[in-house]
């Protein structure tokens, strides 16, 4: 990681009030290309993107090659308890690859190796980068502020054992987040549609990350085509 040039604009001053695009695809999807995926982060650069969120350490080092946009990298290893970016190890091959954050789980569960988010944090500033710590609850967003994350995004609401399944976006946890903490809040979702974006803002969010509306067009298209023929 290089650091930013003197009187560049930090990393949070770059996302404020901006939007963040996830580029990611899942198993099996066929969108699920090293290259697919770097075009995808382009397009949102292009469209006016402040910076993506990229899975895998390999889609970082290339996103972070062609596209001239900080890198928010995470990596999916597992698909139960904690596996955004479980460990230290983790953290640092995404730093290695040239994430300019590292996105990790930061929710109160137990990380698989035992280590804490706290460590992670040390490790990844070390190494000179930024921590996102996707969270669930105010609670979280507490602890992980407190450890010294530099981001807070609402990532895992909805999508951890006791945080209700919802269908729109967590902004009451966005209003909380923002009104209890001075690390900025990033509202991340189940954002599907712009006036949801503004409303993030609106809500305290200090950038936004969109995924599925913008880069999922497996997902997206499952939607029109359920819509007029639905699937027993
Ligand atoms: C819960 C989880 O694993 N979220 C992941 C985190 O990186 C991604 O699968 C989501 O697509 C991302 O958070 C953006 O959200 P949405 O696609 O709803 O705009």
């Amino acid at each position: 990681m290089t650091p930013p040039a003197p009187g560049s604009p930090s990393l949070a001053e770059q996302l404020k009030g901006r939007l963040i695009v996830s580029c990611q695809a899942p198993p099996g999807d066929p969108m699920r290309h090293t290259d697919t995926l770097v075009r995808m982060a382009l397009a949102a650069r292009s469209g006016g993107a402040a910076a993506v969120r990229v899975n895998d350490p390999e889609v970082v080092a290339a996103t972070a090659a062609a596209v001239d946009l900080p890198v928010i990298g995470l990596w999916k290893d597992g698909d139960s308890g904690v596996f955004i970016t479980p460990t230290v190890r983790h953290a640092l091959a995404l730093v290695e690859a040239g994430a300019t954050v590292v996105a990790a789980d930061a929710t109160a569960r137990p990380r698989p190796d035992g280590s804490t988010f706290a460590a992670l944090v040390e490790a990844v500033h070390a190494a000179g980068a930024q921590v996102m710590a996707d969270v669930s609850t105010l609670g979280e967003g507490r602890a992980a502020a407190a450890q010294g994350a530099d981001l807070i995004g609402t990532t895992l609401s909805g999508y951890v054992p006791g945080s209700p399944v919802q269908s729109a976006p967590d902004l009451a946890l966005v209003t909380d987040l923002a009104g209890a903490l001075d690390t900025p809040v990033i509202a991340e979702g189940r954002i599907a549609t712009p006036e949801q974006a503004a409303q993030a803002l609106a809500a305290g969010a200090h950038g936004v990350v969109v995924g599925t509306a913008i880069t999922a067009p497996t997902a997206l298209t499952r939607l029109f085509a359920d819509a007029l023929a639905p699937r027993p």
